[in-house]
């Protein structure tokens, strides 16, 4: 099975806010047609209106995949509307933070085969990174359907255990909103040396996105790539010398929150 059998057969998503367009926006750029898509979702953005896809509408009777992207707290009110598609030639994929899969088999049953990702909100441009793993019933074919799924929508990983799934979701899945903080108060910083807001956002932008670029394509390391910048005494060092700083410097800071975010997705996970 692969993204043809997904648009023959059609694909259900549960919950279309934040995570579920950025998926959809990313599935339908790269060819996924309208029509083979089915959204249940209360309240259904403007955007989700004008791109063509069944809304609110009677689903299919055996979709190729159903997506679960509501928040953790919806899933009791949320799961019941998909249960006819338990138990049968669908596969199950939830995007959802602190959800295991365990939820799922108890809802639709431990034959139901379920993946369970965490996809991060880049997919909508194909720069996104999930990472998957399956329940018991998760055969190789849809594990790889799964991975065809996501890998529509950017790169993907297998993990070897769900435990792995905080700190995941603590890295790449939470990880784009550190990332545009740091565009933000890198901004603020340029305004407070005298830049106008304007220059000092393009400036940001610019730079975070070229650096992850580079950090992706580039044989060297990000290490070597910061002392590539850092010429001896000179300016680079001297910001460093703040934020590598050993008591309140980025690495002490970066490691409270990402294990604040993994403690609040292994909190989620108990229900
Ligand atoms: N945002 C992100 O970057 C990421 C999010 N996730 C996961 O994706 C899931 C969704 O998060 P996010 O998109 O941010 O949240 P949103 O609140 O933006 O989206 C959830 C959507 O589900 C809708 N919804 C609520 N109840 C139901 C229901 N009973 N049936 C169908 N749809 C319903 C909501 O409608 P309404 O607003 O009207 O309630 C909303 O449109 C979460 O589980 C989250 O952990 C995973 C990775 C990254
Ligand atoms: O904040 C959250 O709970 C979700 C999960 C990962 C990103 N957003």
């Amino acid at each position: 099975m692969n993204m043809d059998d997904v648009a023959r057969r059609g694909l259900v998503l549960l919950g279309c806010g934040k995570m579920g367009s950025a998926l959809l926006d990313g599935w339908l750029k790269g060819g996924l047609p309208a029509a083979s898509v089915w959204v249940l979702d209360p309240a259904p953005s403007d955007w989700l209106q004008k791109t063509g896809v069944h809304i609110n509408a009677g689903l299919p009777d055996d979709p190729a995949v159903a997506l679960v992207a509501v928040k953790p707290q919806m899933m009791g009110d949320a799961l019941p509307s998909m249960q006819a598609l338990g138990g049968g030639g669908t596969l199950f994929v939830s995007a959802a933070a602190g959800t295991p899969l365990a939820r799922f088999e108890a809802a639709f049953g431990a034959a139901t085969p379920i993946v369970r990702t965490m996809p991060n909100t880049p997919a909508a441009i194909g720069r996104g990174i999930s990472a998957l793993i399956g329940n018991a019933a998760a055969s190789a074919d849809h594990i790889a359907l799964a991975e065809a799924l996501m890998g529509a929508v950017g790169q993907t990983v297998r993990l070897d255990h769900e435990t792995q799934m905080d700190a995941v979701t603590a890295v790449s899945g939470s990880g784009p909103a550190y990332v545009f903080h740091l565009i933000e108060t890198l901004a603020a910083a340029g305004v407070a040396q005298g830049l106008a807001p304007d220059l000092a956002m393009a400036l940001a932008k610019a730079t975070v996105g070229g650096a992850g670029q580079l950090a992706e394509d580039s044989a060297e390391d990000p290490a070597q790539l910061r002392r590539n910048v850092t010429s001896p005494n000179g300016t680079t060092q001297a910001a460093l010398e703040v934020l590598m700083d050993g008591e309140i410097g980025l690495p002490k800071l970066m490691a409270r929150a990402v294990a604040a975010a993994a403690a609040r997705s292994e909190e989620l996970s108990r229900g």
